[in-house]
C-alpha cells in the first residue's frame, strides 16, 4: 500500500517517524530486561506500524458488566436507542437493537421510517419502534416550508424521548437520503447538547464524514468504521489514502484530528483509539463475513459504554481499567463479546453461520465471563 503524497504527506511521515522512534525505544528498553522472545517479536512487529497493545478484554468485560442486583429497577441496566431503518434496510437496526437487549440492556428503541417500522416490529415484540423519520421520496410534493415543519415535528418527537436514553446508535440501516440525514444531524446535535453518548456506524458514518463537526471534540462519541467507512474518513479528515504500513499512527492521528473521539477500526484485529494510545482486540472470531456483524457490534458497544460509565461513577473499577476512557472500554468489551459469540456460532453452523446465529450466542458468551449468579 502506498501513501499518496497529498497535502498531508509531510505530517504523515512526521507521525510515522515519531511512532518509529517510540518503537525503537521500546525495543531498547526491552533489551534491558530479560523479556521473552515473543514479547520482543511483538515489539519488532511495531516497526511495521501493525502492532498495538492487546487489550485485556475479558478483564474489561468482567469488570464493567453489572451484577443482576434485585434492588435495581427497569431501565438501570440501560436504555438504548438506534436511529436507523429505511426503505432498503430493516435488518441492520434490528440487529443492533436486539443485540443491546440480548447483552442485558432493559429497553431498546428504534427510530426509523414508517415503512421500516412495521417490518422491524414484526421481527420482534421486544423492541420499541418509533416511525418518525421521513425520506425525500415520501414528501416529494411538499414545499420548503412544509419540509421545515416536518423536520421540526421529527425533532420534537425525538425530544420527548431523548433524555431517557443512555446511549444512541446512529446509522445502522439509516440510508443516505439527504432530507433524512439532515433531520438526523439535528437529532445528533440535540443529543450532544444533552451529553448523551453517540455510537456512529454504517450510514451515520457517511453523514459524519461529510459533516465532521457533528462529532468533532465530543468525547462521548464513538465511530465504528468498517474498511470502506475508514477509508472515506481518513481521506476526508487526514487528506490522504489509508496507509497500511502505519495503522497505529494513522488511527492516533485520525482520532486526535477529530478532537479525541474514540474510533474502533474494524478488521482482522479490531483497533481502538481515543487519540492517546491504540489497543487491539484480536480474539479469534469467525471466518464468515456475513453482513450484520458490525450492527451487533454497534448495539453492544452502546450498552458496554453505558456500563463502563456507570462503573466509573461508582468507582467500582480495577485501577488500570479505571484510568481508561469508558468509550474505549465499551469498544473493547463489544468487540471481544462479538468475536466470542461469532466463534461459538461458527462452531455450530460453519458455512451457514448468519448474524442471527451470532446474536443467539451473545448471552452464552457473556455468561462464560461474567456469570449471572
Ligand atoms: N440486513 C441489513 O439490513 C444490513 C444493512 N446494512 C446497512 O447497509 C448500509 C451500507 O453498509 P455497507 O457496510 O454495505 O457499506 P460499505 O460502504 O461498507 O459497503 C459498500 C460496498 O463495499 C463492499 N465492502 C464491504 N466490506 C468490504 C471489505 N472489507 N473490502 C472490500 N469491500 C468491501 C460491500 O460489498 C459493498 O458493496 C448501512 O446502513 C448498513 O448499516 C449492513 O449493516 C449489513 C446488514
Ligand atoms: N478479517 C476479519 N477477521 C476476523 N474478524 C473480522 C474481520 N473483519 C471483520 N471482523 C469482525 O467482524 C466485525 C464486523 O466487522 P465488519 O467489517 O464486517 O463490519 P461491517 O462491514 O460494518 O458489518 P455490517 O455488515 O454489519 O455493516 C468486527 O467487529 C470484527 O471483529
Ligand atoms: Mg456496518
Amino acid at each position: 500500500m502506498f501513501v499518496k503524497h497529498g497535502m498531508n504527506s509531510g505530517f504523515s511521515s512526521l507521525a510515522s517517524s515519531a511512532v518509529l522512534r517510540r518503537q525503537q525505544f521500546l525495543i531498547r528498553s526491552l533489551k534491558g530486561y530479560s523479556v521473552s522472545d515473543k514479547i520482543r517479536m511483538e515489539a519488532v512487529k511495531c516497526l511495521s506500524g501493525g502492532a498495538s497493545l492487546e487489550a485485556n478484554a475479558e478483564s474489561v468485560l468482567r469488570t464493567i458488566t453489572p451484577s443482576l442486583d434485585p434492588t435495581r429497577h427497569k431501565g438501570q441496566a440501560g436504555k438504548i436507542a438506534v436511529i436507523g431503518g429505511c426503505r432498503e434496510y430493516t435488518g441492520a437496526p434490528y440487529f443492533a437493537a436486539i443485540s443491546a437487549l440480548k447483552i442485558g440492556a432493559d429497553l431498546s428503541h428504534v427510530f426509523c421510517t414508517e415503512g421500516a417500522a412495521t417490518v422491524i416490529k414484526s421481527y420482534s415484540p421486544e423492541l420499541i419502534v418509533h416511525p418518525i423519520l421521513e425520506e425525500s421520496y415520501n414528501i416529494s410534493g411538499v414545499n420548503d416550508e412544509g419540509k421545515r415543519d416536518i423536520s421540526k415535528k421529527i425533532l420534537s418527537e425525538f425530544d420527548k424521548w431523548m433524555e431517557r436514553f443512555d446511549c444512541l446508535v446512529v446509522g445502522p440501516g439509516l440510508g443516505r437520503d439527504p432530507f433524512l440525514l439532515e433531520c438526523v444531524s439535528k437529532i445528533m446535535t440535540r443529543a450532544r447538547q444533552s451529553n448523551v453518548p453517540i455510537v456512529v456506524d454504517g450510514d451515520g458514518l457517511f453523514l459524519v464524514t461529510n459533516s465532521i463537526e457533528l462529532v468533532s471534540g465530543y468525547r462521548l462519541a464513538v465511530l465504528i468504521p468498517n474498511v470502506n467507512e475508514y477509508k472515506r474518513l481518513v481521506q476526508k479528515v487526514l487528506g490522504y489514502d489509508v496507509n497500511d504500513q502505519n495503522t497505529h499512527g494513522e488511527l492516533l492521528s485520525l482520532s486526535k484530528q477529530i478532537g479525541n473521539v474514540t474510533i474502533l477500526r474494524k478488521g482482522k484485529s479490531d483497533l481502538i483509539s481515543d487519540g492517546e494510545k491504540v489497543q487491539s482486540v484480536s480474539i479469534y472470531g469467525s471466518p464468515r463475513r456475513c453482513g450484520g456483524q458490525g450492527d451487533i457490534l454497534s448495539g453492544s458497544v452502546a450498552v458496554f459504554l453505558f456500563w463502563a460509565r456507570q462503573c466509573n461513577s461508582a468507582a467500582e473499577r480495577e485501577s488500570t481499567i479505571s484510568r481508561t476512557n469508558p468509550t474505549v472500554l465499551g469498544c473493547i468489551a463489544g468487540s471481544a463479546l462479538l468475536r466470542k459469540a461469532a466463534a461459538l456460532a461458527f462452531e455450530h453452523k460453519k458455512r451457514s453461520t448468519l448474524t442471527t446465529d451470532i446474536i443467539e450466542h451473545l448471552g452464552q458468551s457473556l455468561e462464560a465471563i461474567s456469570p449471572a449468579s
